[in-house]
């Protein structure tokens, strides 16, 4: 899968406001906080569940009620469209528990 860059990468970046662009990486990161562990966690289940049927892995730090994710492309060296479908399920997945 090709790189994003340039207007593609632009448009990709728009779409996802709560996620920050790391350009040295060419990855995007996010923290999301529920009400606590055991919701932190259900969303992680959801999450590996998501990659796994996607072959598209996070890099991710739980503490608590607190998940850290960072998305990139390893084969790609840089942010691909996995990275930013992944990012959206990730979005509604969060929004869920929101309630
Ligand atoms: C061998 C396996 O298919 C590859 O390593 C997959 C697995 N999951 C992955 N996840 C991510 N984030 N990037 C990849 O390039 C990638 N590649």
């Amino acid at each position: 899968m090709e790189k994003l860059q340039g207007q593609g990468l632009a448009e990709a970046l728009a779409g996802l406001p709560h996620w920050h662009y790391d350009a040295a990486r060419g990855a995007i990161a996010r923290e999301f906080r529920f009400r606590d562990f055991a919701e932190a966690f259900a969303f992680m289940t959801q999450i590996a569940l998501a990659a796994e049927a996607r072959n598209h892995h996070p890099e991710w730090f739980n503490v608590y009620n607190r998940v850290a994710i960072t998305l990139t492309t390893h084969d790609a060296d840089g942010l691909t469209g996995r990275d930013v479908e992944l990012a959206h399920y990730a979005d509604a997945a969060c929004a869920r528990f929101a309630g």
